[in-house]
């Protein structure tokens, strides 16, 4: 998953590298919204330029602008060839204003929260928002900081709408789409672009609207797409079960939990008996970090928005008859959730099993659950030394030499492609108990060969037999062998596959375990 490492904290980083990161994080951003403002990246998209030349353009002196320069080379966003800097790839596809995938509107609406952020201390004294635009605004400053706010918005759902597209591959969707909170419209002009026999119905509030079909109709949709001004907590004028294909794109954290059954209870009632319902939003399940700081920020600048789990929105749309995906993770930050009237119909999208069972397995409360080929996972012969010399368990129950041998792991993964990495934490019995229902899982769900190495010695049972030492084990049915007992070298193959698993030094340092769920 795309994901920076500030979003992915490791629980046994120790010091406080991690505190100071997050203390200078507001430098990084601050950086980013100068140099968009500046329109740097654009300036330099086409042959790059010296700092002097910078400093023509931009009418500012060239010594401090040598320094800031420097610095967004430090963070990837320029490159230095001799005198002339140039935009690196990631800036040159998404900060260079006019392309498509232009992300900067987005990053300085980001900007513009900042205000509110600095409130946070008060707001959480009031209980609420406390930042409210002091003046009237007369329809043109309206209009001006709508479409700041739905560029904003435009250039993200842009993107993610390349990432909803393919769950529809194979399926001729045609028919009528409602996307409720348009905004852009972007999510449904993806539909529109790929699916030429479907039309859209987009609802958002009037003052949106007008500018939602101007961008609709340069991008010439026209007759295909038609336009209802809605307050969508009011009733909808919208048919009843009219639709293929309902959208509600990052609006369920708009509002409050009283609002949201009603929203999601009336797009529910648009959909055809064959229809779709998405969701496409940030949950806790997904990305923890993001969907918390995002829920934060709900509460500083709005009035009563908030972040859902993806199991209270299932939940709800259970209670409006319909049947639902798991939560279903997006390579970036949002997850999506698909719901029908027809739990059949739901077996129509490209969703593979191996997806849902990650998003199962993933509910079941473990941190990571990362697919890894087998190819990566490292069997070594020195990992008994460790058990033999250094452990006081040696010869119990399924402990080396009673576990299977390197040589017999060895075999085994060559049946197998690829397995799930699953990380959780101690207590060790809870950790196991939940390795054997993730392996279960997989089995019911088809993968007939399903079979999990966990952490440590088993400890299943309150009293183990097999700890005496000629006990045989009662219980094999439930037991399995550790990951390291049967030769498998965990600190490379967490590393592998692209964790950081380090040695503990201290007692009380954070104690991760990792189990490994052969799958095919
Ligand atoms: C965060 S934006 C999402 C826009 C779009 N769905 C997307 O994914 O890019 C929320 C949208 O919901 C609209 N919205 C919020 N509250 C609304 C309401 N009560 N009635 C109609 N539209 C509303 C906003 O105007 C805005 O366009």
């Amino acid at each position: 998953m795309g994901l920076t490492p500030l979003f992915r904290h490791n629980p046994q980083d120790v010091g406080p590298q991690y505190l100071e990161d997050l203390a200078t994080g507001y430098w990084f951003s601050e950086a980013l919204f100068t140099a968009v403002e500046l329109e740097v990246f654009t300036l330099l998209e086409s042959e790059g330029m010296t700092t002097a030349e910078i400093a023509g353009a931009l009418d500012m002196p060239p010594s401090g602008l040598e320094r800031f320069l420097q610095a967004l080379g430090a963070i990837g966003l320029v490159v230095r060839d001799g005198e002339r800097f140039f935009n690196t790839k990631l800036a040159s596809d998404y900060l260079v204003a006019g392309k498509s995938e232009y992300q900067g509107d987005s990053i300085l609406w980001r900007k513009g929260l900042r205000e509110g952020w600095q409130d946070l201390a008060e707001c959480l004294k009031a209980g609420g928002r406390v930042n409210f635009p002091v003046e009237e605004e007369g329809p043109e400053q309206l209009a001006r900081r709508i479409r700041r706010y739905i560029n904003a918005m435009d250039n993200v759902a842009r993107t993610k709408v390349e990432e909803i597209l393919p769950f529809f591959e194979g399926l001729d969707l045609k028919g009528e789409l409602l996307d409720v909170g348009t905004g852009s419209g972007a999510i449904a002009g993806g539909f529109l672009e790929n699916f030429p026999f479907l039309s859209a119905t987009l609802v958002d509030i009037q003052e949106v609207l007008n500018y939602t079909r101007e961008l609709m109709d340069k991008k010439g949709f026209g007759k295909r797409v038609s336009y209802i001004p809605t307050n969508i907590l009011e009733p909808w004028s919208v048919a009843k079960e009219g639709f293929d294909l309902v959208i509600l794109s990052n609006i369920i954290h708009a509002y409050s939990e009283e609002e949201i059954p009603l929203i999601l209870d009336r797009a529910a009632n648009c959909l055809k008996p064959g229809g779709f319902l998405v969701i496409h939003d940030f949950f806790p399940e997904h990305c923890s970090a993001k969907a918390a700081l995002l829920d934060l920020n709900m509460f500083i600048n709005t009035y009563n928005g908030r972040i859902f789990s993806g199991t209270w929105v299932r939940e709800q749309l259970a209670m409006s008859k319909l049947y639902t995906t798991e939560l279903i993770p997006l390579a970036t930050d949002t997850a999506l959730i698909f719901a029908a009237r027809d739990e059949k119909n739901l077996a129509n999208l490209h969703l593979d099993e191996r997806t849902r069972l990650i998003a199962r397995i993933k509910a079941m409360g473990f941190g990571e659950v990362l697919p890894i080929a087998t190819e990566k996972v490292h069997v070594a012969d020195w990992t008994d030394l460790r058990c033999q010399y250094g452990c006081d368990r040696y010869g119990h129950g399924h402990c080396p030499p009673n576990s299977p041998s390197p040589q017999k792991t060895r075999d085994v993964l060559q049946d197998f492609s690829y397995a799930l990495l699953l990380e959780g934490e101690p207590p060790g019995k809870m950790f196991q108990t939940r390795v054997l229902d993730a392996e279960r899982e997989a089995f019911l769900a088809g993968f007939h060969k399903a079979f999990a190495y966990w952490a440590g010695p088993c400890v299943l049972c309150a009293t183990c037999v097999a700890n005496t030492p000629d006990g045989t084990c009662r219980n094999t049915r439930d037991a399995r062998p550790s990951m390291e007992g049967a030769g498998i070298d965990v600190y490379e193959t967490v590393r592998r596959a692209g964790l950081n698993l380090r040695i503990l030094r201290d007692k009380g340092e954070f104690v991760r375990y990792f189990a490994l769920l052969l799958l095919e």
